[in-house]
């Protein structure tokens, strides 16, 4: 049994959810992997050195046996998002060690501490077989999936699943991601595929739009309001493209740092007005590798105030970190609010305190979303209030060089991979609807 059997299936109109239930599982499947034999292979190299294609690879591996609450899901299209980075350069740490510390937890969880890690956090595709107790999903629907993995056992996370103790992300600290033909996820990741995307646009927005959606919107992050003056950080990248959409949608005002004109021309046609390219403008916070360089936190100020008729920034969406965050937190206003989810630049943040307490500034640490936040991320794609923003797209081979793009900033917004979807543009069901957003929905295109 192969997978053309099953892409076969999902192709043809006349299938129905016995056909997929019926369906023979294959033995093996194709995954994008890293390998554990490998995890030193760039010692003593530069970050920006590591390069992902050396330690991407494409593996035909075994189908992983299905357990209780979980979901096979047959994998159209994935992305790629910049937790598959930081696998792939083995940094901040090997990934291998968060699958050791799954597998110690439980009998089940032993399938996942592998010699190979299948990564990826993002699907849509078409679920083939549901485990014991799973009942709102059966073989045939077509789903995409977020990446939240959680047990739940403990009751610290029962009023939000992110504060989980056994929270993990899937497809970075978990096993059998979406960079593959066939994914497991717990069936408590499902959510249904918007009708008026492809696969690929369908499977580009999950992980960072739900991860935006909480650190900007929810009242678990910043909690932003109409007439917010936001500064997003990378407004065109994965994170910000989707920040963007969200301050805009939601009334507020967003300040968009980008680094180059092309950049600044996609938050434009996104509709915002504000935006600063710290390139052309050539920002310096730090003099040297230890000190930074207030004067220049001031002109970045001082370029705010200018485009936001003399106002401060309320909300500072942060994931660039060691480079930007005193800045960050100097140009807050009084009572605002840093929100942070990453530090791509550096974890060892520094900033002046004085401006934080005296102007009693907030920082917020937010990390993915929980479940709900998730449904209620995807839910607004699915209504066509915020857009994907897929720019290319790659094979399942190609995934390394898809992977460099990423690392390297060569990208915009999302970057695609084509799974067991043999072309772009498949698994629209609601055309009229896409007709009416497909300015949007190709805003990112090509470019
Ligand atoms: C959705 C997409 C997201 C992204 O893209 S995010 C970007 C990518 N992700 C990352 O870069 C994060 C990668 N992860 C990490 O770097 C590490 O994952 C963490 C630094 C987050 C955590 O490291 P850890 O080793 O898991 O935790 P510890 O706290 O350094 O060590 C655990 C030991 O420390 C003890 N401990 C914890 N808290 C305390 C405390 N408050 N007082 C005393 N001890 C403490 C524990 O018990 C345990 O001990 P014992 O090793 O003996 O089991
Ligand atoms: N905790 C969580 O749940 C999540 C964390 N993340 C993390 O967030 C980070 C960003 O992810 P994502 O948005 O997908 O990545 P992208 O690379 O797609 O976008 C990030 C953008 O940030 C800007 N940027 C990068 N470095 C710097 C810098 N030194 N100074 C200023 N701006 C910079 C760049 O835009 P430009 O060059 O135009 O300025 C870049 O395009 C990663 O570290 C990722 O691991 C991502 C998702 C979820």
């Amino acid at each position: 049994m192969t997978t053309q059997a099953i892409l076969d299936a999902i192709q043809s109109p006349e299938s129905t959810p016995a056909d997929f239930a019926a369906l023979p599982l294959p033995e093996s499947y194709r995954a994008i992997t890293v390998h554990k034999d490998e995890t030193d292979m760039f010692a003593g190299l530069e970050t920006r050195d590591k390069d992902p294609r050396k330690s991407i690879h494409l593996d035909e591996v075994p189908l992983p046996e299905l357990g209780p609450g979980e979901a096979l899901v047959a994998v159209m299209a994935s992305s790629v998002n910049y937790n598959s980075v930081w696998t792939s350069i083995f940094e901040p740490l090997s990934t291998f060690g968060f699958l050791e510390r799954y597998g110690r937890t439980n009998e089940l969880a032993k399938r996942h501490d592998l010699p190979y890690h299948i990564i990826g956090s993002d699907l849509a595709g078409v679920v083939l077989r549901t485990g014991p107790g799973v009942n709102a999903w059966k073989p045939g629907d077509e789903v995409v999936a977020h990446c939240l993995s959680v047990e739940l056992e403990s009751s610290d996370g029962h009023n939000d699943t992110m504060l989980d103790p056994e929270q993990r992300i899937w497809g970075f600290e978990t096993n059998f991601g979406g960079l593959a033909e066939i994914a497991l996820v717990k069936s408590n990741q499902l959510m249904p595929k918007p009708d008026h995307l492809s696969w690929e646009e369908a499977a580009a927005p999950g992980l960072v739009n739900s991860t935006a959606y909480r650190q900007l919107v929810s009242r678990n992050g910043a909690g932003m309001k109409q007439g917010d003056n936001v500064l997003i950080w990378g407004a065109s990248g994965g994170l910000g493209s989707y920040a963007t959409q969200f301050a805009l949608a939601g009334g507020a005002n967003p300040i968009c740092v980008v680094s180059s004109p092309q950049k600044a021309d996609i938050c434009r046609a996104m509709g915002a007005e504000a935006i600063i390219d710290r390139n052309a403008e050539d920002y310096k916070f730090w003099k040297n590798e230890r000190e930074q360089d207030p004067r220049e936190w001031k002109r970045f100020g001082k370029r705010i105030r200018e485009l936001t008729g003399g106002e401060d920034i309320d909300i500072v969406f942060e994931h660039p970190g060691r480079e930007t965050f005193g800045a960050s937190v100097f140009v807050t206003r009084k009572g605002g609010t840093i929100t942070t989810c990453a530090s791509t630049s550096g974890y060892m943040h520094e900033y002046d305190n004085r401006y934080l307490w005296m102007s009693l500034k907030r920082i917020i640490g937010s990390h993915f979303a929980n479940y709900r936040e998730a449904w209620e991320a995807n839910r607004l794609i699915a209504k066509g209030k915020i857009h994907p923003t897929l720019s290319k797209v790659y094979s399942l081979e190609e995934t390394g060089q898809a992977a460099y793009d990423v690392h390297r900033n060569l990208h915009q917004g999302k970057v695609g991979v084509l799974c067991l979807a043999p072309e772009e543009g498949l698994g629209v069901r609601d055309e009229e609807m896409r007709a009416k957003h497909l300015d949007a929905i190709n805003r990112f295109r090509n470019i």
